[in-house]
């Protein structure tokens, strides 16, 4: 049988490649001798997910599309670790590196991109590296063991993936962008900046508008120097600047290659009975660099070579969606406005949620979502439709996806059955709904073994999700819905925190551990929560771990985009003297500080400090740090009250020094902000901060809840007492109560809601409760230290945090 089968030569063991012969064994099962080269040492895996595998999320053998059993399964000769090194397309045979001559009756061309490197001087030196492959991952994960400072050049899909999985490695990552948006091939200028802000809370230091001249040091890479003048440290450096099609084989073979190697629409080059798929391919005088177009190119090719008929491939139109956990951002097709185009733009800066969609001719041609990503497949489909939309209200182009009732959602229910579902895969509603009855499928991994939905980017996991309620109703919400730290585990916060104390958990490792995390190392959303918690459950005994603590907070200062850092030294409730504002001029001065100025706290800010000059200007100042990088108490803001002025009926600035005094130093959930006002007047703005005081006649009030932020809120008034010592006292027991239900990352104004002021009342009234509260919140500040006289008298935590390597260049 197999004598009468023609030769088939795959070269290029990837995933544009082998989604091919993976569709004509389906299709013609018999038709072929299958022989498959591939440069790699591995079998056929799913490149994407590398994002995954270095934000420790995913195991390399996790993310195998293709195991070696496959190939042997399906008669295909797979030469792995074998390059091809040239084609002979007269004689039909193609030679490898190794030696080896294999002839073909047909060959299929998918050897991918090669990751564009920089020509700059230093690129050679050792710990500058390209993001392809696994091997690429396994030295980063590698290097992160050994080193502390990686800075990625180019802020594009790829670079921000692999800045993220940097993070999760416990590394600190400078993103090196060339101009001063990053994602613009992707983006807005409205969404960029939204992205960066989201990245940049996440520990992300950006270096926009940089252009690198040098990268220097030794052997190794110590950092890189760029036109400005400029330079930054760095152990490793990862470029990722874009990508080129891996055409010099093809060019080499006598193939017409302009940018890829041109192909028509069935996907046959310039040369009889060769053909080329994938990133190499160049149709139409488009090359792509995202699997769905290349999956589409695949599915076409595999028709014809199958002999089955098949409509000509005619370009694809692409969307992407950023793999980084804790931001939501899609963009699809031509997103920017042009003179033609016309917009519809929803921008709610309260949630962070900005949507654009771009319409010309009354067609929808493209989009970009920040925040809420759930409108993305149904615009691409009306994108693909060309829908004409005069006749639709803007409130069915975009939908209020924020609430659980009928607007909320993507809409599944309404899409079409051939709506695409899946883009990298290529799989409609109408698949995934007909395999989740037929075959009985209750989750989304059955859906995505069964009908190949959500095994690449993983993007559409969501909307399977969403298609498995919508067809199963409350058979599948029983099964799911359990609201979990992160992806990392399935545990929720709740048993979590029980199983700490049950079990006597001591630090973050053992809790990942005992509680089996799926993602070994856990990541930037479940390790700081861990810490808090555990800091909060066992505060005299805990040993903090400042790996697990966002990069701000593990250096007592805040990074600035310009890589110095900004220092707030502790004013209590805003009053200084002469004494203090001398040497925090000295020290400004003596540091060449470049910028001082006043914050919305009352306090001053030093900004443009270069981080060798922290641990000397603390020592210096001899002032607390004012903790203005962390999730603790940060302000007290008061009025001058009746000192002063003459409406006042009490000593509001004694009282705001009293509360800071007290509470400088807490851990909480979020940050919190005081203010303390001497008359209902107001005039320290106490209604809209975590706590708010205002003094009354013969007493104050406590508001709680507040907010003046991104989400403004008014606080709660929570209770109204007569003495200074019972402000302190209701606040102790608000506070703790805050530290011990709040959610990590919650801020009392979300936690008051969630809550409802009259349960914090009532426990907070409740005399048991209260005095429980307060001894615990004793036990908590019995224990703290200021973090910046620490750094100034430890000599490895001033060498291990603060020492700059000198760069030679
Ligand atoms: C970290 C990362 C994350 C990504 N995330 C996404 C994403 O979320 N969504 C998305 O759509 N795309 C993503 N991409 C892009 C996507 O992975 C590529 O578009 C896709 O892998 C290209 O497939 P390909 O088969 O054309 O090339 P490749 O997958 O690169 O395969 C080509 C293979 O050919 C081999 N080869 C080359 N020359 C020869 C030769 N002469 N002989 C033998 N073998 C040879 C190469 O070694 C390689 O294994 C990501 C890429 C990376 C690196
Ligand atoms: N989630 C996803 O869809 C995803 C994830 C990773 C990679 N990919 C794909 O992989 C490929 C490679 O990704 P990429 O991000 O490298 O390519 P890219 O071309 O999308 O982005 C490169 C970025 O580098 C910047 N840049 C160029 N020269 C620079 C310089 N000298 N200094 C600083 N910045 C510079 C560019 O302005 C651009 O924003 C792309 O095809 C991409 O689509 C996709
Ligand atoms: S709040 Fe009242 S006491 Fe304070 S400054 Fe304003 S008017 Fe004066
Ligand atoms: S959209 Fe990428 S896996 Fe489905």
């Amino acid at each position: 049988m197999g004598e009468s089968r023609e030769k088939l030569v795959l070269i290029g063991n990837g995933m544009a490649g082998m989604n091919t012969i993976e569709h004509i064994i389906k299709l013609a099962p018999h038709k072929y001798d299958i022989t498959v080269f591939g440069s790699e040492p591995h079998p056929n895996y799913n490149r994407i997910l590398l994002s995954y595998v270095l934000a420790g999320d995913s195991k390399v053998e996790d993310i195998v599309i293709h195991p070696m059993e496959w190939y042997e399964a399906n008669g295909i000769h797979l030469y792995s670790n074998e390059t091809v090194t040239s084609v002979d397309t007269a004689g039909q045979n193609v030679t490898t590196d190794s030696g080896l001559t294999v002839a073909y009756d047909k060959l299929i061309v998918a050897t991918g991109s090669n990751p564009f490197m920089l020509p700059l001087p230093g690129a050679d030196k050792e710990g500058v590296m390209a993001y392809r492959t696994i091997r690429d991952c396994e030295i980063m994960i590698e290097a992160s063991q050994q080193y502390k400072k990686a800075v990625v050049i180019g802020g594009g899909l790829l670079g921000l993936e692999a800045a993220r999985g940097f993070l999760n490695l416990g590394m600190q990552v400078d993103v090196v962008h060339i101009v001063d948006t990053i994602m613009e091939r992707q983006l807005d200028r409205t969404a960029s900046k939204m992205l960066q802000e989201a990245l940049e809370a996440q520990g992300m230091n950006f270096l926009l508008e940089k252009q690198t001249e040098s990268i220097i040091g030794d052997e190794r890479v110590q950092g890189l120097k760029f036109k400005d003048g400029t330079v930054a440290e760095a152990d490793l450096i990862v470029m990722a600047v874009g990508i080129r099609p891996n055409v010099a084989l093809a060019r080499e073979s006598g193939l017409e290659v302009a940018n890829g190697i041109v192909v028509d629409d069935y996907l046959q080059t310039s040369v009889p009975n060769v053909y080329a798929v994938g990133e190499c391919a160049q149709h139409r005088g488009a090359v792509y660099g995202l699997v769905a177009p290349l999956y589409e190119q695949g599915a076409v090719l595999a028709k014809r070579l199958a002999g089955a008929e098949t409509v000509p491939y005619e370009g694809s139109v692409v969307y992407t969606k950023l793999k980084v956990s804790g931001v939501d951002v899609f963009s699809g097709g031509q997103f920017m406005d042009a003179e033609d185009t016309k917009a519809i733009r929803v921008h709610d800066e309260f949630s962070g949620i900005y949507k654009k969609v771009v319409v010309k001719d009354n067609k929808i041609v493209g989009a970009v979502l920040f925040g809420d990503t759930a409108d993305g497949t149904r615009l691409m489909q009306m994108i693909r439709n060309g829908d004409d939309i005069s006749g639709l209200e803007k409130t069915a182009i975009l939908r209020d996806n924020s609430g659980s009732g009928n607007g909320g959602g993507s809409g599944v229910a309404e899409m079409a059955d051939d709506a695409i579902i899946c883009g990298c895969n290529g799989v409609s509603k109408g698949t995934i709904c007909s395999a989740i009855k037929d075959q009985g499928l209750t989750s989304v991994e059955e859906v995505k073994n069964c009908t190949t939905a959500s095994r690449s980017c993983g993007g559409c996991k969501p909307l399977v999700s969403e298609l498995l309620s919508y067809t199963l109703g409350d058979a599948y919400e029983k099964t799911s819905g359990k609201e979990t730290i992160c992806g990392c585990t399935d545990h929720s916060r709740e048993e979590i925190l029980a199983a700490m104390k049950e079990k006597g958990l001591s630090h973050v490792k053992e809790v990942m551990s005992v509680l089996a995390w799926k993602n070994e190392g856990g990541c930037s959303k479940c390790r700081p929560a861990l810490n808090y918690y555990l800091a909060m459950l066992n505060p005299t005994t805990y040993a903090d771990d400042p790996t697990s603590r966002f990069v701000n907070e593990r250096m007592h200062a805040n990074i600035q985009k310009d890589g110095t850092y900004s220092v707030i030294p502790r004013i209590y409730g805003g009053v200084t003297s002469p004494a203090e504002l001398k040497r925090i001029a000295e020290v400004a001065e003596k540091f060449e500080v470049p910028t001082v100025k006043f914050t919305g706290g009352q306090r001053i800010d030093l900004l443009g400090v270069k981080k060798e000059h922290l641990t000397q200007m603390w020592e210096d100042l001899d002032m607390p740090s004012g903790y203005a990088y962390g999730k603790a108490l940060r302000t007290v803001k008061t009025c001058v009250g009746d000192t002063y002025c003459r409406f006042g009926t009490a000593d509001a600035m004694g009282m705001g020094i009293q509360l800071e005094k007290r509470f400088e130093r807490l851990n909480t959930p979020a940050k919190v902000k005081m203010a303390v006002s001497g008359c209902p007047r107001n005039c320290a703005e106490s209604g809209i901060k975590d706590l708010g005081v205002v003094a009354i006649d013969g007493g104050w009030e406590l508001y709680a809840g507040g907010n003046g932020g991104v989400k403004v809120r008014a606080g709660d008034l929570m209770m109204v007492v007569k003495t200074e010592s019972e402000v302190i006292e209701y606040t102790e027991a608000y506070l703790q109560y805050y530290r011990e239900t709040g959610i990590y990352g919650e801020r009392t104004s979300e936690w008051v809601k969630r809550l409802g002021i009259d349960t914090i009342k009532e426990v907070i009234s409740d005399p048991e409760q209260r005095a429980g509260l307060c001894a615990r919140m004793n036990e908590t500040l019995s224990v703290t230290k200021d973090p910046w006289k620490e750094a100034v008298n430890n000599a490895t935590i001033r060498k291990d945090l603060y020492e700059v390597v000198e760069i030679k260049s």
